[in-house]
């Protein structure tokens, strides 16, 4: 029954008071959703569970607490409580690392893209894909993380998000409903001059008013909150994917140029690379989570709304208004649908862009020092503002994209959708009404006067409440174009989300080496060592291996046994730091029967003693050529990459630390800095002899049975370099050092030659006996103090031929002057 012959009901009171009822206990669930808690210094420390009083500390013990970044699983499972320094306070954060089954299980839904998909986002079949096998692997897994595997997908919190978030969306379209039909009942009451409706009706305004005001801002929290969520899932996600352990090492690997990006290739890269990694996971995560959750409530609030707008409507438009309704809205598709750009395509290029002037600031940031030295600053500006501008006038060539979009956008919604309201009003009015259903007819009852009232204020009543409802069904079909927009965007980022998981998913792990028993030798056999995914684009196996170029090392074969210590020597960017990385596992090795031996690690004291150390003795521990320093205090800096919580568990003590720096004559360092626990930028404080002694002293902590010493003594004098490496021996380490210092050898066995000038060639020399070796050395020195004296005897030649050619030259002077007498 069309509605304008009818003028709406009120809002019957009760259903308000249903409204606020709900309101209420939904607000009561909401404050009692997880909360972290605010734990007390003294029963972190001894990793009990949590405090209930919310204690301040003082910066001491804030240090103090931050010192141990986790608690450890006090049932000796996997997951982890992280300390997170939160308004002088700390909040304990539980962190269970996802399963590695759950992973791999993972990688078939990530297959990497054809770069032809990956430069050309748009709203299609692969976007709904991509976008799937995010949301089901990642965003919304049917089983939590936390390794149980047991609570049911609609029990996690992400979903109780959602479930809130889209209850409150549905109320604002019902409680939208209600303001319009009771934005009629005012003004009717008003033209019929009836006082006390109209006060009622002003009450239940005021009324209506709390409900709706709290479901606009609950949505607005909502909606943020569930952006949070999703960017923490899949930032934890990544994480764990990224910052994988040995054989996967995807944070190392990952980062490598693609050479074959053909646009028009359909077929993806297996040696795909990804730039800036960091971008995609910091500012793109971000990015897509704040996207999917808006867009989430855009699309859903407009469509409901446009749904129970349009049947509303319908109702009192009859079927021609109704037609014209659905004709409007396609029209209004079509119209927009042509003139939309490529929204997705330009939103990857404005991450891409703006990673790339980010990646720069970071470079200038970290190399301040040797760019200040250089005088560097206007040549970075050179290159950051170029990046920067790059950037702009992309982001610009957008703005002015959108001109044109949005003024049709604009010009088709707001007048064209308002033009179609009022002739969608006019419809049951001009064409489909009678003047008898209007009111205007004469009857014998009642006062005619009265009756035409009646009928102009129900007329009113219904056409503020339809005129609302279409302002609003305007809105709806905006929000719904926008949405269309963001959508495309979205497109985008889902692409850019999911080539770094696809990428990460789809690095093959590097292999295995063949494991020795405990105290066995590290052994290479013919093995080809070549730089991973060199000459890609000429041919390349599975692994990225380029077989285009000669290898930097052929057919190399080598045992270092425990207790033979082996130096690697030749010149520069010959291959020595290559062959570390093989031995150490970095670089997969080459060559159709190549085979790398390592022992296995040590094996952990299973003594219930506090003081055994639970960490297995590990078998390669490399010092690079760069010192690194992690982030954290001067203790950490020893036991690196072992963490606070390690160094507890392990039994060891400061004391032993400082035997240590003592060994690497850094003793003096503690008392400088301040103490163990002080924290500090390490890598600006510490003089770069300094930095080498740290990565010694790792050495000396961790006790490997093998350490690569990759040129990290450069910086540090000859004879405390001789003390240290003495020391080292001593514990029984055997030493690979890879240097171009003669008077390192004498501490080694064994000399690996590289030959380099692309030839390849290699040759091992055995040095004989320790005693043999200190003949030789003997033997070297005198012959370089022997050499330092050639310098002088030359010296001395010279001045005598100088000597003899002034005299002949006196004497055929004299006789050139006799000759003329
Ligand atoms: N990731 C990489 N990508 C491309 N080329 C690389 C990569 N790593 C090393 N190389 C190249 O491999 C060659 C050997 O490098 P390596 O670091 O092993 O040299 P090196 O003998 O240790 O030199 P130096 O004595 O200068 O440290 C060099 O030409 C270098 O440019």
């Amino acid at each position: 029954m069309p509605v304008f012959s009818k003028p709406l009901k009120p809002p019957p009171p009760r259903s308000l008071t249903i409204a606020l009822i709900v309101l209420l206990i939904l607000r009561t669930r909401l404050l009692t959703l997880p909360k972290d808690a605010a734990v007390s210094l003294s029963g972190m420390l001894k990793g009990k569970g949590k405090g209930k009083e919310k204690q301040r500390f003082t910066k001491e013990d804030l240090a103090a607490v931050l010192q141990q970044v986790y608690l450890d699983d006090p049932k000796g499972g996997d997951g982890k409580t992280l300390l997170v320094p939160y308004r002088d306070q700390v909040v304990k954060v539980p962190i269970h690392p996802i399963p590695t089954s759950k992973l791999s299980n993972d990688a078939p839904h990530f297959p990497l893209l054809p770069p032809a998909t990956k430069n050309k986002p748009n709203i299609d079949i692969a976007f709904l894909k991509q976008l799937n096998a995010i949301l089901q692997r990642i965003a919304l897994p049917p089983h939590s993380w936390s390794g149980k595997g047991a609570s049911p997908w609609w029990r996690s919190k992400i979903m109780a998000v959602i479930g809130l978030h889209s209850t409150f969306l549905v109320l604002r379209t019902v409680l939208s409903i209600m303001v319009a039909r009771l934005d009629g009942r005012i003004v009717r009451d008003l033209v019929r001059a009836d006082g006390k409706g109209f006060m009622k009706g002003l009450g239940l305004w005021f009324l209506l008013a709390i409900p709706s005001t709290y479901t606009n801002s609950m949505i607005r929290h909502l909606q943020s909150s569930l952006a949070l969520t999703l960017r923490t899932r899949l930032t934890r996600y990544v994480h764990d994917l990224y910052l994988s352990a040995f054989p996967d090492l995807r944070y190392y690997r990952v980062t490598g140029s693609n050479n074959n990006t053909n646009e028009d290739d359909k077929k993806p890269s297996t040696s795909a690379g990804l730039e800036g990694v960091e971008q995609y996971i910091t500012a793109d995560v971000e990015a897509w989570s704040e996207a999917l959750a808006g867009l989430y409530g855009n699309l859903l609030k407009p469509t409901l709304d446009l749904l129970l707008f349009t049947s509303q409507l319908s109702r009192s438009l009859g079927v021609r208004g109704t037609i014209l309704l659905f004709a409007n809205y396609y029209a209004t598709v079509a119209i927009l649908r042509a003139v939309t750009p490529a929204f997705g395509r330009l939103a990857a290029v404005e991450a891409r862009l703006e990673g790339e002037y980010r990646r720069g600031m970071g470079r200038v940031g970290r190399e301040a020092e040797e760019v200040a030295f250089y005088d560097g600053g206007s040549r970075e500006r050179d290159i950051l503002t170029k990046a920067y501008l790059r950037l702009i006038k992309h982001v610009n060539s957008i703005y002015k994209i959108r001109i044109a979009y949005e003024w049709t956008e604009d010009y088709v919604i707001k007048y064209l959708w308002s033009a179609a309201g009022y002739a969608l009003i006019a419809v049951p009015i001009l064409f489909t009404r009678t003047k008898r259903s209007l009111g205007i007819q004469t009857g014998r009852e009642g006062r005619r006067e009265d009756r035409v009232n009646d009928a102009v204020a129900g007329r009113t009543e219904t056409y503020i409440s339809n005129r609302r409802l279409l302002l609003s069904l305007a809105d709806a079909g905006g929000r719904l174009m926008y949405a269309y927009k963001d959508l495309l965007e979205l497109a985008g980022l889902t692409t850019r989300i999911y080539t770094l998981v696809s990428t990460l998913h789809n690095l093959p792990p590097l292999p295995v080496p063949t494991i020795a028993d405990a105290d066995g030798a590290i052994e290479l056999r013919k093995v080809d060592v070549r730089i991973p995914g060199a000459g890609a684009g000429s041919s390349s196996d599975a692994d990225g291996h380029g077989h285009g170029e000669p290898p930097l090392v052929r057919d190399l074969n080598l045992v270092i046994k425990r207790g033979e210590h082996l130096m690697i020597t030749g010149s520069n960017g010959v291959g020595k730091t290559a062959v570390a990385r093989v031995l150490a596992g970095l670089w997969p090795t080459s060559g159709d029967d190549a085979e790398v031996v390592r022992p296995v690690d040590g094996v952990a004291s299973s003594s219930s003693s506090s003081s055994a150390n639970p960490f297995p003795q590990q078998t390669i521990f490399v010092v690079p050529q760069r010192a690194y320093m992690v982030t954290g205090s001067l203790l950490e800096q020893v036991i690196y990459p072992h963490s606070y919580a390690d160094f507890v568990r392990a039994g060891r003590t400061e004391e032993e630390l400082e035997g240590i720096l003592e060994s690497v004559f850094l003793k003096y360092l503690p008392e400088r800095e301040g103490g163990w626990k002080t924290r500090k930028e390490w890598r600006d404080v510490l003089s770069g002899g300094e930095k080498q002694r740290m990565g010694l002293a790792r050495v000396f902590y961790h006790r490997p049975k093998f350490a690569i010493l990759d040129e990290c003594t450069s910086a540090v004098s000859s004879d405390v370099e001789g003390r240290m490496y003495e020391a080292a021996k001593g514990l029984g380490i055997t030493l690979i050092t890879i240097s171009l210092r003669p008077s390192l050898m004498k501490y080694h066995t064994q000399l690996l030659t590289l030959s380099g000038e692309g030839s390849s060639r290699w040759t091992l020399t055995r040095m004989g006996s320790e005693k043999e070796r200190v003949g030789v050395d003997r033997e070297i020195a005198l012959l370089e103090k022997k050499l330092a004296d050639v310098q002088v005897w030359e010296e001395r030649v010279r001045e005598l031929e100088e000597l003899l050619s002034v005299r002949a030259e006196k004497k055929e002077g004299e006789r050139e002057g006799e000759a003329e007498r």
